[in-house]
Formats: structure tokens, sequence, C-alpha cells
């Protein structure tokens, strides 16, 4: 009988301040993550140094205190956009401010709830929201690359809005048993990354059908490919299955925030994408209304059923 193991997210090391394009460091990490994209729709980036433990603590803490605040001021924070201002569900909360990697968007939203400042949350959801962008931005130029299509990414980089968004998930001793806190899904961006304090729960869904959770590090974020990123890759880069369990076990409270990646204009597969071995797999795609169409549909129309061919 075959042994099923365990599989492993793969972790991917950017910690070396001196990654560039060109570098011989940076085409054989171009690879590894675009293997992990390709075979899991995800991978782990570890950042090391380049996230000082002091910003990691300041931040978590700061999101505690947002999410303390009275439901007014909470819903103060308002937005048309889907997904988008501030939300409950029966087992989390969620803020989520467009531009999110814009310093006048987090100060906007730093006033709502500290009408005198909070410098700490400003300066520390600014200086994430960089290295989030920064981060994003390097995978998707290896990307591009590892298609031969690097002449487009320009193009791609310069029309994108990122959305930043804070998660907490309800005490867990309100659980009396191990609950999907966070249904089973695919983001509906480009790209998704996303960062936890120290207590687990978020499971990716590998191809042969497991649920696989991972180690985090205080200077570790989760890149997922989402299904925007499905489309422009023909199928080559699959959008990535996720859900978040918390265990009745588990005394302390989980908070997550992520950047959020969408591209702006008409997402289409380039041409040098399309061959005998993969045919056209989808019609061009306005994210924009995808979301809004999602709306009508509990957030359960694929991706495929939306645009797939
Ligand atoms: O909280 C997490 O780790 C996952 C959040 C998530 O999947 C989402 O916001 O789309
Ligand atoms: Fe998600």
């Amino acid at each position: 009988m075959a042994i099923q193991t365990q599989a492993k997210i793969p972790v991917v090391d950017f910690s070396n301040e001196d990654l560039k394009p060109g570098s011989s460091s940076w085409s054989s990490m171009r690879r590894d993550v675009c293997r992990a994209l390709e075979e899991y729709g995800c991978f782990v980036a570890e950042l090391g140094n380049k996230v000082p433990l002091e910003i990691h603590d300041t931040i978590f803490g700061a999101v505690r205190e947002l999410f303390d605040f009275p439901t007014e001021t909470k819903k103060k924070l308002s937005s048309e956009r889907p997904g988008h201002g501030y939300f409950s569900k029966a087992f989390y909360e969620r803020l989520a401010i467009g531009n999110g990697n814009s310093p006048e968007e987090t100060q906007k939203l730093t006033n709502i709830f500290w009408p005198n400042g909070n410098v700490h949350f400003r300066e520390s959801a600014d200086s994430y929201a960089k290295l989030m962008e920064e981060l994003d931005q390097m995978v998707m130029r290896m990307v591009f690359e590892n298609y031969g299509v690097e002449k487009y990414y320009d193009s791609l980089t310069e029309s994108v809005t990122r959305t930043l968004g804070f998660i907490k998930y309800k005490d867990a001793q309100n659980i009396t048993s191990a609950c999907n806190a966070l249904d089973r899904h695919t983001d509906k961006t480009f790209t998704t990354i996303l960062h936890q304090n120290q207590v687990k729960g978020l499971e990716i869904k590998t191809k042969d059908g497991q649920w696989v959770g991972f180690d985090y590090s205080p200077s570790s974020f989760i890149l997922l490919a989402a299904d925007a990123l499905q489309v422009w890759s023909n199928d080559r880069i699959p959008s990535c299955i996720h859900r978040v369990q918390i265990s009745e076990n588990e005394t302390r409270t989980r908070y997550s925030f992520g950047l959020f990646t969408f591209y702006d204009k008409i997402t289409s597969v380039p041409e040098e994408l399309v061959d005998e071995e993969h045919p056209l797999r989808y019609k061009p795609l306005n994210i924009f209304e995808y979301l809004k169409a999602n709306v009508g549909h509990g957030g359960e129309l694929s991706i495929k059923a939306y645009c797939g061919i």
C-alpha cells in the first residue's frame, strides 16, 4: 500500500539584502519560486532581518487595539467596493482599505480610530505594506521572466491596486470543536501576501487533496497565487485553495493581515503562453466585474465558471 507522506509548503529565503535581478541567487530563487507556485499555488517567503521583531510586535499590538474599538467606530470605515470596509462574520471580523500601500490611506484609517494619531500603528502598517509590496514585485518579476514575458512586467506593475486587510478571528474560547473559521476559497486577486501572529490556522489544499498547515515565524509571509494569476498564466499556476481552521484547544486569539493585489486593467493570457500543450483556457477578465458577479453568488462563482473557455 502506498504511504501518503505529508506535503510541505516550500519555504524560499528572501532575507538576502543583495538580491538583484540577473544575479545567480536571483535565478536559482526564480526557479524555486515558480516551481512552488506551479505545484502548490503558494510558498512561504522568509524575510529574516528585513523584518525587525519590534515591528512585528508593534503591529500586532496595534491591530489588537484596532479591533477592540466599539463596532460603531469600526463601521465608520465604509466602502462601496466588495470586500472593503468593515464587516463581521460568524468567526471573524475584517477591516480592509483600498490603496493600502499609500501612506495617505493608512493615515486616514489611523485618524478614524485615533483622532490624535497613533504613530506606532501608522508607521508599522506603512512598513509592512512596503515590505509586502516589494516582495510581490520581486516575485512577479521572477514569474514574468520565468515564462519569457518580462517585457510585460512594467505595464502590469504600473496598473495594480493593493488593498490592505486586517482580520481578527473570534476567540477560541467560544468555539466548542475545531471549526472552519474561514471556509475554503481562492482569492479573487492577482496575488495575496499574508502575515499572521503565531496562532496557527491557515491551511492550503494540495493537488492531491491534502490540507496542510505550516510554521510561522515573525519574519515569514505566505504568498498565494490567486484567480487572476491562474488566468494570466493560462493554468500553469493554480489559484491556491485555502481555509482557516482554528483548534478548539487554542487559547490565543488569531490575527492576520495581508496585502491583496489586483490588476486594474483587463487580464488576458499573453500570446506567448498559448501553445499546443496549453490551448487558450480563459476569456479576458475584468477582476472588478468578477468581484461584483461573485457578490450575487455568495462568493462561490469560480474563475473557470466565470471566464473559462
Ligand atoms: O487569515 C488568514 O490567514 C487567511 C485570510 C484569507 O484567506 C483571506 O483574507 O482571504
Ligand atoms: Fe484568502
